[in-house]
């Protein structure tokens, strides 16, 4: 981190026309809200609270959540500096997470009766593992045996990055069959790091992130370490209730087994020893409340800091697990990411596609080479990093 002398640059906030959360707000979260609404036969009152919500976020101020809900306390906190005002003028990375929060108590997710429990984005969930091109991108596993371990286990590490991108998912069987890992577009790579780490007695947690094809190439992966002694254990940390459309809850992971086991051969032989794995305590399943809450992990709380000290690696999936790391801030690009980390508890990796404005760790001949020939480099998805540190 920055001396004290050396303040960090300013906080990300909605309001920067020429920002990435500019189009958030504009355009994805208010389409997201109808979205929701029409795909479900939800009573007067959830599509009027929906309705209120879309109409707060486009032009109102931030309300608090009412004083029964089980987080007041939470949000309140949070919420001091910023309830009243508009809503463009909040950071963006908590007031995305207050979004997602408001949408919940407008379904009644946490509303004893008929719709507790019901997750919104459900029919999106399931449709990514419905989608019949997964089929032939789950067979493409079987080419993986033929590889060489260190290179199969390079290319799932490859394709849980770009499963972050959710348009590749699995389309690692050509990259495979031809050893070619698929390092085009990686802005840094850190994975010989990543390699270093592991060992038959790491304990390793991943931090994962969405749920159908990420989460599958991330099992995939957690799968390899397991089966060539590159880990002792592996803990997967969820969310602990539906966030950000398709972040990864318990029910998510369930179906990405149960998916799984339906492709026969390599992927419902993953999904036997994953769920023998869970079965002996080999792979361990985690959440905590603090993954939806509206804070950087500069916060981690002490319960949470206790659990990832264990962790020889801990995994960071995807572009808000990334912000929440280094900090959702104008950060210059060239900025060090071990610097920028060295507060979290252990050694720490990103795998992540980049899809909002924060980038660190990339070196000045990389940032030249991206602001001539891609200028949306930080936020279109196309360019994927590998960070680490020990
Ligand atoms: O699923 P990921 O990789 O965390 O990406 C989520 C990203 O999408 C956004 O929600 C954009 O709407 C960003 O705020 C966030 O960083």
């Amino acid at each position: 981190m920055p001396t004290s002398s050396d303040a960090p640059p300013p906080e990300l906030l909605n309001n920067d026309p020429n920002g990435f959360a500019w189009g958030v707000w504009h355009d994805r979260t208010p389409k997201l809200v109808q979205q929701i609404r029409n795909a479900h036969p939800y009573g007067p009152d959830q599509r009027q609270a929906l309705d209120d919500l879309l109409e707060e976020i486009s032009a109102g101020l931030m309300t608090p959540l009412p004083p029964d809900v089980h987080d007041h306390e939470l949000w309140t906190d949070w919420g001091a500096d910023y309830f009243g005002k508009p809503w463009l003028d909040a950071p963006f990375l908590g007031s995305e997470a207050y979004f997602y929060r408001r949408l919940l108590k407008a379904v009644d997710y946490f509303t004893p009766g008929p719709w507790q429990g019901v997750d919104p984005f459900d029919h999106l969930k399931t449709a990514e593992l419905r989608d019949p091109t997964l089929e032939v991108d789950l067979s493409t596993l079987n080419d993986l045996q033929q590889l060489h371990p260190e290179e199969a286990g390079q290319a799932k590490l490859l394709a849980s990055l770009w499963g972050n991108r959710a348009d590749l998912g699995f389309r690692i069987g050509k990259t495979a069959a031809s050893a070619e890992p698929q390092t085009e577009n990686l802005v840094a790579d850190d994975s010989e790091l990543v390699w270093d780490l592991l060992s038959p007695t790491a304990e390793v947690t991943v931090v994962v992130d969405n749920a159908g094809r990420e989460l599958l190439a991330d099992l995939v992966f957690i799968d390899h370490l397991l089966q060539h002694d590159l880990a002792a254990a592996i803990t997967l940390h969820l969310k602990p209730c539906p966030y950000y459309v398709s972040d990864a809850t318990t029910n998510d992971f369930v179906a990405c087994l149960r998916r799984l086991a339906e492709t026969p051969g390599t992927a419902s032989e993953i999904s036997r020893r994953l769920w023998n794995a869970v079965g002996d305590g080999d792979l361990r399943l985690y959440t905590h409340s603090f993954y939806s809450a509206p804070w950087s992990y500069h916060h981690l709380p002490t319960d949470l800091v206790a659990e990832l000290k264990n962790s020889s690696l801990t995994i960071m999936k995807g572009d808000l697990n990334y912000r929440r790391l280094v900090g959702d801030r104008a950060w210059p690009p060239v900025s060090n990411f071990a610097d920028l980390t060295s507060y979290f508890p252990g050694a720490v990796a990103a795998f992540r596609t980049l899809k909002s404005d924060v980038a660190v760790g990339i070196t000045p001949a990389m940032l030249i080479t991206l602001e001539q020939m891609a200028p949306s480099w930080r936020t279109d998805g196309s360019y994927g990093l590998i960070q680490a540190r020990t």
